[in-house]
């Protein structure tokens, strides 16, 4: 039994960090295996070989797969369909149990698949074994759901001459999409809020980080029956062939930008379909004038670096009450400029690089536009080989810029100071997203007024271990507003699963006497 990690965590057991170490070393020093597609229990290797280096180390290849021809989806779909026949008729207790042994497997392997995540996405030993630990217990939470709620099967009000049952059931195959920053524990949570269901699945990693999510998929696949779980590995066009298809619901982690254009698409025949989508967000910590401003310090700069910002939740914008922003401002920068940027394989490092040229480019523009319109207080590209930046924190940019308004997906913060606490919520919910949001202040006047007004689905108050981060399954629930999801109720919670079941009403006559 692995010692518990979550995303709060600053600290690891001993033995825990050392076998991170050597499996971390291992895994650069040997060349990886080129991943396979899983198709009807069967391993394909169709279509050329794509590689991924490590973000830390950008000359050590980490992981390699092969990108699928845009037909092999068809199969896919084909052999998820056939497996569903039996998978759906499955009692609950045997398809939990059989997610139970996948779960069990996930544990007993923490250190060398949180070596596999860091190595693709340069992730820190707590956030890779926190993810790992996450995707377990995502697997124990929604087969606890669906055991304590008998199925989704709910007896009616009974007549004399009728009985009736209200009941879920699964829709048939889901099409699974998966991005590169939790591709482990978030390609879990989907794959099983759909399996659990009773549905079969498709899934397609991203292309960035192809190892990570075939490990778990992998582990899926052979805890549960041929077919069941399904795994296509490519990029954007393979995602096209996913959405085109007649697949019967889809689930997707990623961009509003290709979110929405997924919600928008309907099946070939012109039906809709169920897209549960989680997408991302542009995430406020609010700081009233009566704040613990060391503790409001401490949950910001943990939120807007952790992962290097590349977190749906990451705190993105801090708005200020002008009173104590000043005093905010410089603890901040302190906090930021004292973390440590490094390797995954050095215990002290809090923050690694960003995964790619793509958000490194992305960031090298925002800082321009930056310097341009406001004032960088600190944060810059570093000198090394990849894509390394120190903590970036801004502030000064006029109300309403676009480095306040759109999502970045990097370790940069904004800072905009209000004249009211009021003012201060205004401007938080001036964006388009809705996904997490953070308070900080003394006053419970002000804490009932920001729970009254913010428009998002994951809140937390006075938090010093995050402000915006730290989701855990069956803890919090994890539900975009607005432009962040389309479903209404978010991965980790309550609601969750029963997005992949519809209903059917069952009247029964009873025969006359
Ligand atoms: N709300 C949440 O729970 C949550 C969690 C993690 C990440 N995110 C968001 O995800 C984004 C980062 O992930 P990303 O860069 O991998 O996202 P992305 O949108 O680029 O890709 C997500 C997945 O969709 C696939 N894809 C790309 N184009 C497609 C298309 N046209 N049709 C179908 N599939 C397509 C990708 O290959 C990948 O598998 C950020 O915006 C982040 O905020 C949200
Ligand atoms: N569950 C994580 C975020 C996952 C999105 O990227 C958190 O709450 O910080």
């Amino acid at each position: 039994m692995t010692a518990k990690v979550d995303y709060t965590s600053t600290a690891l057991p001993d033995d825990l960090g050392a076998a991170f170490e050597s499996a971390l070393r291992r895994l650069r020093a040997e060349k990886p295996p080129v991943e396979e597609h899983i198709i009807g229990g069967a391993r394909r290797s169709d279509g050329i070989v794509f590689e991924r280096f490590d973000p830390c180390h950008p000359g050590v290849r980490v992981s390699a797969a092969h990108a699928a021809p845009v037909a092999l989806v068809t199969t896919a779909i084909e052999q998820a369909r056939i497996a569903y026949r039996a998978w759906r008729r499955a009692t609950v207790e045997e398809r939990c149990n059989s997610l139970l042994k996948a779960a069990d497997r996930i544990n007993s392997d923490v250190a060398e698949l949180s070596a596999i995540l860091s190595a693709e996405t340069g992730k820190t030993r707590l956030e890779a074994i926190g993810e790992v630990q996450e995707a377990a217990d995502i697997i124990k939470h929604y087969t606890r759901l669906m055991t304590e709620n008998d199925g989704y099967n709910h007896t009616m009000k009974q007549s004399p001459t009728e009985d009736t049952y209200d009941v879920l059931v699964p829709y048939g195959v889901f099409g699974v999409l998966a991005p590169f920053n939790f591709p482990f524990a978030l390609a879990t949570g989907m794959m099983v809020g759909a399996l659990v269901a009773g549905n079969t699945v498709v899934c397609k990693p991203s292309d960035k980080t192809p190892r990570s999510t075939a490990a778990v998929a992998a582990i899926l696949a052979d805890a549960l029956p041929a077919g069941v779980v399904n795994l296509v590995h490519g990029g954007a066009d393979i995602g096209r062939a996913i959405v085109g298809s007649d697949i019967d619901g889809i689930a997707f982690t990623g961009s509003a930008e290709i979110g929405w254009q997924i919600v928008a698409a309907t099946t070939p025949k012109g039906l809709p379909r169920p897209v549960l989508a989680e997408m991302g967000g542009q995430n406020p910590a609010v700081v009233g004038a009566s704040a613990d401003l060391d503790a409001a310090a401490s949950g910001i700069v943990r939120s807007a670096f952790g992962l290097s910002g590349q977190k749906c939740s990451a705190c993105r914008r801090v708005v200020v009450v002008r009173e104590v922003a000043d005093k905010l401002i410089s603890k901040i920068v302190e906090k930021a400029e004292a973390l440590t940027i490094g390797d995954p394989i050095d215990e002290a490092t809090f923050m690694g690089p960003v995964i790619d040229d793509s958000i490194g480019a992305r960031i090298d523009e925002a800082l321009k536009l930056a310097a341009a319109d406001g004032q960088v207080l600190t944060g810059e590209r570093l000198d090394r080989e990849g894509n390394w930046f120190s903590p970036i924190v801004v502030s000064n940019l006029p109300v309403g810029h676009t480095l306040t308004r759109d999502e970045l997906f990097a370790p940069f913060l904004t800072i905009t100071e209000v004249d009211t606490f009021q003012d201060a919520l205004d401007e938080a919910n001036d964006v388009p997203y809705g996904l997490s949001a953070g308070v900080f202040s003394g006053d419970q006047a002000e804490v009932d007024q920001f729970v009254d007004q913010i428009e998002a689905g994951v809140i937390y108050i006075n938090r010093a271990a995050g402000a915006t981060t730290g989701a855990w399954p069956g803890v919090q629930s994890f539900c975009g507003w607005k432009r962040s999801g389309s479903a209404g109720k978010g991965g980790l919670g309550h609601w969750y699963i029963q997005g992949f079941m519809r209903e059917q009403s069952r009247t029964i006559a009873k025969p006359a006497s």
